[in-house]
């Protein structure tokens, strides 16, 4: 067995997975190191979704192995992956789902309560990330009443709401304009470079691939090559940032 190096704090190996026998990822290795900005980029159908549910416990690998801080995730049971996902491990989702019956601030707050954050601070915090998205106004709405722009926001805050180690983005700008997009990007990204969160962000969108610190593009299931891009101005980093969660 390959030792995962140090820095990275997510490292996969030769992870093969297939759909009703139609292949998604054919032997394919990467490491993500601590704090980084990964874009995973390719054309539909190259193997993303599947890449970013293996390396998040959502999937287990029929071949490789995910590591994430040195433990193994593919050996792990489902209730073990589980906790990881919940403590650990952001999600954001090409379509905006939530919960219907609760309101944006109540949505954005999920992952703190279920953690047992008490409801007060839970709110307090959803609120704050609320507005950095714009959307504050809408914190008692329900999401039946919100735009669909609006409802990936909250998505967005729920995401980074409960602070995660990795932030796993599966296009999550896809349902935005242009201008929404480059804005909710810019949070996603300042936010979580202000507070060391590792994000893997899969994209077929060169504008979204260029805030990552570095890219990883697919073909057919395979990576095909790596690009290492220059980081953002300190502007739009670290020195920027007055995010607080
Ligand atoms: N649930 C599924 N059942 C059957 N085949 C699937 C399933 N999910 C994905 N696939 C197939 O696996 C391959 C990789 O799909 P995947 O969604 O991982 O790629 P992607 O790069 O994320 O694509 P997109 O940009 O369209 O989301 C594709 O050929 C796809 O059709």
């Amino acid at each position: 067995m390959v030792a995962q190096p140090d820095s990275d704090v997510l490292w996969a190996r030769a992870l093969t997975h297939a759909h009703n026998g139609s292949p998604a990822l054919r032997g394919v290795s990467i490491g993500v190191r601590e704090g980084e900005i990964l874009a995973v980029s390719g054309p539909r159908g190259s193997g993303k979704t599947t890449l970013l549910r293996c390396l998040s416990g959502q999937f287990r690998p029929q071949e490789g192995e995910v590591w994430f801080n040195s433990t193994p995730v593919h050996t792990m049971g489902p209730l073990t992956r589980e906790r990881l996902r919940r403590d650990r491990f952001g999600w954001i989702d090409p379509e905006p789902v939530l919960v219907p019956e609760l309101t944006a601030w109540e949505n954005a707050a999920l992952p703190l309560m279920l953690r047992g954050t008490g409801r007060r601070a839970a709110k307090k915090t959803a609120l704050e990330w609320l507005e950095r998205l714009d959307i504050g106004g809408c914190a008692r709405k329900r999401p039946y009443a919100l735009l669909h722009s609006e409802r990936q926001r909250v998505v967005v805050a729920r995401a980074l709401v409960g602070a995660p180690t990795v932030l796993f983005a599966d296009e999550p700008t896809a349902p935005l304009h242009r201008a929404e997009r480059a804005h909710v990007l810019r949070t996603l990204t300042t936010a979580a470079r202000s507070h060391g969160i590792t994000v893997v962000l899969a994209t077929h969108d060169a504008d979204t691939a260029e805030l990552a610190d570095r890219t990883v593009t697919l073909l057919d299931g395979r990576r095909v090559n790596t690009v290492h891009l220059p980081h953002p101005p300190e502007a739009e980093g670290r020195a920027a940032c007055s995010l607080s969660v």
